[in-house]
């Protein structure tokens, strides 16, 4: 069960940089008050907002998620500790091998993936799956790994489990349905990483039209993010408009991925979101992110649930016959180690595509 966040090594501080207040077209997504998941009145109306917010934007806030200022702040501290307090050297030992393996985990150091006209990425990413002891980490990360594996704890029971019953209310399923397939202890790789983006020349900038992560669908299930000040993250409407993603201190950001959306027949869809440059009073700041990729125990296969009344009612948007569904692990595999290395092929519009376990895959600029 989850552990308290209390007798933890002392840290140092990051400190949050300040809000932009440049006036920009935010997404207005709905906000979920999770702390009224505890009660059946409060799930059965929480189970409609998230199924709403869902169908809508496929991006909501969370509030009221357990986590104290000073917790979230804590989680912020001990994500700096890969990017700040570990040498470019010791980087190296611990990087990641995403195109050999399909495993992301370790270091995604920089300029590893091809964004657009020959430039690369300058966003740093430590990915921890959420069995710290998978991997050797980074020395001054060692004293911190009680502290990961109570923020995987937390994002796992606190708020991966009730959104997944609430999702599963949406579909008229028994409330564990989705629960089951994603256990803690399972082998499947969640991952419970950071990421940071480094500020970028102007020439680059120019070269890739701003954008840093094209617009793409998260490959798991659900999405965790903590909301942090610096702007950038913007999500797809429905009509082609970029939106971007306001802060809300002590927010979680949750999304669908492509697993989620083959499990429920395309009911709660992968959105496609991207990351920009940051607005003007903002660039000279790094980004830290703090996510929890969610994902299905591995051997799941990620077929339409036809028993679904609501499914059954509306019909099942299907990328692929369901006995040709790729498992979690197929699916992860593949989308990982091809991301970024891979040839796309422009299919006109700003939209680029990939094949992956012969299911077309889009990118979007
Ligand atoms: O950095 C962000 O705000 C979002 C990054 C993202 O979409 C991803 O890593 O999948
Ligand atoms: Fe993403």
């Amino acid at each position: 069960m989850p552990t308290a966040l209390s007798e933890l090594a002392p840290l140092s501080r990051y400190e949050l940089p300040p809000e932009s207040s440049v006036d920009l077209d935010y997404a207005d997504l709905a906000i979920i008050d999770l702390s009224r998941a505890t009660t059946p009145e409060g799930r059965e109306d929480l189970a409609i907002q998230v199924r709403d917010a869902m169908i809508q934007h496929g991006f909501f806030y969370v509030v009221n998620h357990g986590y104290t200022p000073s917790q979230a702040q804590r989680i912020f501290d001990v994500a700096d500790v890969p990017f700040a307090h570990v040498s470019d050297d010791e980087k190296k030992v611990y990087a990641g091998t995403m195109k050999a393996t399909g495993s992301y985990q370790g270091y995604k150091l920089r300029q590893y993936w091809h964004i657009d006209a020959g430039v690369h990425d300058q966003l740093e990413h430590y990915n921890i799956n959420r069995d710290t002891s998978k991997r050797q980490h980074p020395e001054a990360l060692r004293p911190y790994l009680g502290d990961v594996t109570a923020f995987a704890e937390h994002n796992h029971f606190n708020v991966l489990h009730p959104i997944l019953r609430l999702l599963a209310r949406g579909l008229e399923l028994p409330e564990d349905t989705l629960v089951d397939l994603h256990g803690f202890s399972a082998i499947g790789e969640t991952y419970a990483p950071n990421e940071s983006s480094y500020p970028r020349s102007l020439e680059e900038e120019e070269k890739t039209k701003n954008v840093w992560l094209k617009g793409h669908t998260d490959f798991g299930t659900i999405t965790i993010l903590y909301s942090q000040p610096v702007g950038g993250l913007q999500i797809l409407t429905p009509n082609g408009v970029w939106k971007w993603v306001k802060y809300i201190p002590n927010a979680l950001v949750i999304n669908a991925g492509d697993a989620m959306e083959f499990l429920s027949g395309g009911y709660y869809r992968a959105t496609i979101h991207r990351v920009i440059q940051p607005p003007e009073d903002q660039q000279n700041y790094t980004r830290l992110g703090v996510f929890y990729f969610s994902m299905t125990d591995d051997n799941v296969k990620l077929a339409p649930l036809v028993e679904s009344p609501v499914l059954q009612r509306i019909g099942i948007v299907r990328r692929f016959d369901d006995k040709d569904a790729p498992t979690m692990e197929t699916w992860r595999k593949g989308r990982t180690s091809a991301y970024g290395q891979s040839n796309l092929t422009s299919t006109g519009g700003g939209v680029e595509s990939e094949v992956i376990n012969g299911v077309v895959v889009k990118h979007y600029t």
